[in-house]
């Protein structure tokens, strides 16, 4: 992270954004290679004697030994949780999974440890959530930023809907683990970091036209853990311990922001929601599922293209207000139209993140990921429907301008 914990914990009290700030319950982040040393220290710190892991078959094969000789070395009492993928073969944060871990924790236990990547964690932040014990993450593959956030997006009757649980009480992140993690997974983690171009500009857009909750700090700390993976592509590309770092400490820094807000605001804005809709399609047709941020990596470039080539011209072509649009928006938009321009204007051209994604080997065109074209043309169209509450470019044109 570009700060440390104290400081963003001590950044976030002073800021005066107006807004209540969620507490960081998070006391210890390690990222390094001393990283499962650390836990073990952390778990007799806190006299945990008893811990449960959930992990699936992956991702407790990439730790299996080098984290549970530290365990028992530690007399650390342990269970196992192997979460069983689904009829495709995908594990999926839904309900089966939290009530397989519900039923397979013991009741004595003193925290749940996720061992794994972005499923993982949100099946063991649920689940510890709703069993009022906190959890611990370890995370194996640098490839979201759902580590250190609240927000559990979970697929509850095959629709996607985030739900607001915990985050945990520490992170201990093994960097030969993480470089060791399949390639496609760095990538996404780049691909997760790159949607907050359109992320942070949506939540801009939003607190101008609706008033949405805003705070610069957490929008600063976001862009911030942005900027410093494209500063440091060449190092993620080449997937060696540096790079691996400074993608884990912008993915750790950006579910903080999300934690502060308590909602992901500054991580999640159209570009996501399209990303949503394909993955709920995909488990409707039976489909293999596809890495979450090579979604997001590839429908950030749309996002923005559609922007440019729809709202841009618009801005400049209302004369009168739309009869979709209630005054109370009209007399807003006019208010903000240069600043909304202006916000257009500073998004990176759809080719340069093609170019970026390309050099950390990720996807850049969404056929790549099994994606059709009519597929991302209806997205265009309805996936702002999954999160009504979020008043994102694309649910502005889609609701107030190009209404039937
Ligand atoms: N809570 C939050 O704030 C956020 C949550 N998310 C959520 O995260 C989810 C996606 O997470 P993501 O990390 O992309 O993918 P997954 O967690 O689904 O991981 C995909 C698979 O990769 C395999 N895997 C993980 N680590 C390793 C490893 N080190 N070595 C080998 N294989 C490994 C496992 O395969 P197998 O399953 O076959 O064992 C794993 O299930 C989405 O549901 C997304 O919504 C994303 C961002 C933020
Ligand atoms: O993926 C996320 C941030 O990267 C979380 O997004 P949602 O809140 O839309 O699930
Ligand atoms: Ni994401």
């Amino acid at each position: 992270m570009n700060q440390t914990l104290e400081e963003v914990v001590s950044l976030a009290r002073q800021c005066g954004c107006g807004h209540r700030h969620y507490d960081i319950p998070i006391e210890q982040m390690v990222v390094g290679r001393e990283a499962f040393a650390r836990l073990v220290a952390y778990l007799r710190h806190k006299r945990y004697e008893r811990v449960a892991i959930v992990a699936d078959d992956h991702t407790f094969a990439a730790v299996e030994r080098s984290l549970c000789d530290q365990l028992e070395n530690g007399s650390i009492r342990y269970t196992v949780c192997l979460v069983q993928p689904d009829e495709n073969g995908d594990v999926i944060a839904d309900e089966r999974s939290i009530v397989q871990v519900l039923l397979e924790t013991p009741d004595d236990v003193d925290v749940l440890i996720a061992v794994g990547a972005g499923t993982i964690h949100d099946i063991t932040r649920f689940s510890s959530y709703k069993m009022r014990i906190p959890f611990i993450s370890v995370p194996t593959a640098p490839s979201v930023d759902g580590f250190t956030s609240m927000g559990a997006p979970l697929i509850i009757r095959g629709v996607k809907k985030t739900i607001q649980a915990q985050a945990p009480i520490a992170v201990f992140a093994h960097t030969g683990v993480l470089c060791q993690s399949p390639k496609e997974m760095i990538a996404a983690g780049f691909g997760d970091m790159v949607a907050k171009y359109t992320s942070l500009a949506d939540w801009q857009f939003a607190h101008w036209m609706a008033d949405e909750p805003y705070c610069p700090f957490v929008h600063q700390l976001t862009e911030q853990s942005l900027q410093t993976c494209v500063d440091h592509i060449d190092d993620i590309a080449a997937g060696g311990e540096q790079g691996i770092r400074v993608l884990m400490d912008a993915l750790l820094q950006s579910g903080i922001a999300m934690l502060l807000m308590g909602q992901s605001y500054s991580a999640s804005g159209a570009e996501h929601h399209l990303s949503h809709y394909w993955e709920m399609e995909f488990l409707r047709q039976k489909k293999r599922q596809v890495l979450h941020g090579a979604k997001v990596g590839v429908s950030t470039p749309i996002i923005i293209e559609h922007y440019q080539r729809v709202f841009w011209p618009l801005l400049n072509e209302l004369e009168k207000r739309p009869k979709s649009m209630d005054e109370a928006t009209w007399e807003r938009l006019k208010a903000n139209t240069a600043s909304i321009r202006e916000l257009l204007e500073s998004l990176p051209s759809p080719e340069r993140i093609r170019t970026m994604l390309a050099k950390v080997g990720g996807a850049i065109a969404p056929e790549q990921l099994g994606i059709d074209p009519q597929l991302v043309e209806r997205s265009l169209r309805e996936a702002h429907r999954l999160r009504l509450n979020r008043f994102t470019m694309l649910y502005f044109l889609n609701e107030l301008i190009f209404v039937e």
